[in-house]
């Protein structure tokens, strides 16, 4: 391999000094010659040649506007066969139906798959109330199938079956808006890009279709319908600028179709239609729309119309649905990140966590203390009341004692209550009674003999005094 590709080459100098805070330096080198990718929109141009388009259109209205004839005129093809007339007797369908018809068309090697969705049946019945029914139903379960394969885990073979415009036809009546076109417009602007057009409109003059056009309009702004609109960019030029400004100005298309070749007087060959007083050219924008609404439909607006259904009808549709599942978005995960910003956020969202931490710290630390200083409480009103307890117990004992002291002192029997209080029985009693007296009498007796014999023996020794005489004597004393 090379190492130098021979088609360019780059300065070495960075050119980029002082890069953003929070941001690395970016390099940027010049280029010094061809490198080729101004080659890009080719790429994508043959890529998209190669891989071919797809397009879905639905057409709206009642039967017989000229639907398939127009789908035919624009396509230049035949999609639509000619129809058979139905015999008066044939039985009419009673709702509205949905069919399909695809084809490949190619055109100078570009490759389409056209599919053109029809509505048979839409505003034929007595009762068109709910006309719009179906139709709303299709388009959404066209979506729903589009959801469910983006939502698959292979999404090699997505296909795209969304309807990417609807052509409304509108009746040539000259006045204005039907109930039904009102309420089938409300119904599905939000859904699909809507295009409304003037069916036969070569069956009005000028003044008319002007006239019928300005009521259109203001009848849709009145009701606040949003009809697809060939959009406008910035630095776009002024060709462009112009061209969808007068798309625009056409809206709703007037248009005639015929998908037949017929001779104008002056010779040419034209699709058109013959009439007694001369013909009306369908490619003729003197005549009618069908030019512009070509334009806007295929040649100019056809991917602004896919683009416009993926990301706008689509993704609102997608987003209502989602949300009504109960799906919802985190608005954070779609944020441009700026590094020293996002630095900064995350050192505040640290601190706060800290913050947080170092205050429930604080906290249990708090609650600790309390815990413990309510149960160092406890246990010292529990010693408290014990030293109380013993201090009463220790002061009932140290009178005790000093009763017990005081009571030995004054020789008093330490239990006098136990001799006080027990009864005496009679019998006891009396024998005290009875050996108190007899002690005393004994007493008595013992006293008087020693009395005697102690006078007896004064006497006999006679050195007793007078006064003891008596003790000889033989008086009694008792
Ligand atoms: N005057 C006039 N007649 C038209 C125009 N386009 C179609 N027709 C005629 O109107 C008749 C009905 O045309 P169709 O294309 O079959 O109408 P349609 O809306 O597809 O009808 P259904 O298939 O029944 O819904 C045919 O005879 C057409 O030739 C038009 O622009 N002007």
């Amino acid at each position: 391999m090379a190492s130098t590709p021979m088609a360019f080459q780059t300065s070495r100098r960075p050119l980029l000094v002082n890069p953003p805070a929070g941001l690395s330096s970016v390099i940027r080198k010049k280029l010094m010659g061809y490198v080729g990718f101004a080659n890009l929109p080719n790429q994508v141009h043959r890529k998209s040649v190669r891989k071919g388009f797809q397009f879905t259109a639905m057409v709206v209205g009642e039967s017989g506007l000229g639907k398939s004839t127009l789908i035919n005129t624009l396509f230049n093809t035949t999609l639509y066969p000619a129809k058979e007339p139905q015999p008066p007797s044939a039985e009419k369908p009673k709702t509205v139906a949905i069919e399909s018809i695809g084809a490949d068309i190619e055109e100078n090697g570009v490759r389409l798959h056209l599919t053109v969705v029809d509505t048979p049946g839409f505003g034929d019945f007595v009762n068109n109330d709910d006309s719009w029914k179906p139709i709303v139903e299709d388009i959404e379960s066209r979506f729903d199938s589009y959801l469910e394969q983006e939502n698959r885990v292979n999404r090699t073979k997505v296909v795209d079956n969304r309807v990417h415009a609807c052509l409304y036809f509108l009746q040539p009546t000259g006045h204005s808006l039907k109930q039904i076109d009102v309420e089938f417009m409300r119904r599905l602007h939000t859904k699909v890009n809507l295009i409304p057009v003037i069916a036969k409109a070569d069956t009005m003059t000028d003044e008319e279709l002007a006239a019928f056009k300005q009521r259109i309009l203001s009848d849709i702004e009145h009701h606040n319908i949003h009809i697809f609109q060939a959009p406008t960019y910035e630095n776009e030029d002024e060709e462009t600028i112009a061209e969808a400004e007068e798309i625009a100005s056409k809206i709703p298309f007037a248009v005639v179709g015929s998908d037949k070749v017929v001779n104008t007087p002056d010779g040419r060959q034209v699709r058109g239609r013959v009439y007694p007083w001369g013909v009306v050219e369908v490619d003729n924008e003197e005549h009618c729309d069908f030019v512009k609404l070509r334009q806007m439909l295929v040649r100019t607006y056809m991917e602004e119309l896919r683009e416009y259904t993926n990301d706008v009808l689509y993704e609102n549709w997608r987003t209502e649905k989602l949300l009504g599942m109960g799906v919802a978005q985190d608005s954070s995960v779609f944020k441009e990140i700026n590094p020293a910003a996002r630095l900064q956020e995350e050192r505040v969202m640290h601190e706060a966590k800290l913050a947080k931490m170092e205050a429930e710290m604080k906290m249990v630390f708090q609650q600790k203390v309390q815990e413990k200083e309510s149960k160092l409480k406890q246990s010292e009103e529990e010693l408290y009341a014990r030293h109380k307890d013993m201090k009463e117990a220790l002061e009932k004992q140290r009178l005790d004692l000093e009763e017990k002291k005081r009571k030995l002192e004054s020789g008093r029997p330490i239990t006098p209550e136990k001799n006080s209080t027990r009864r005496k029985g009679f019998l006891p009693a009396l024998l005290q009674f009875l050996s108190s007296g007899m002690l005393l009498t004994i007493h008595l007796y013992v006293f008087v003999f020693f009395s005697m014999l102690i006078g007896i023996v004064l006497v006999l020794l006679e050195q007793a005094p007078p006064s003891f005489a008596w003790i000889l004597s033989t008086d009694p004393i008792f």
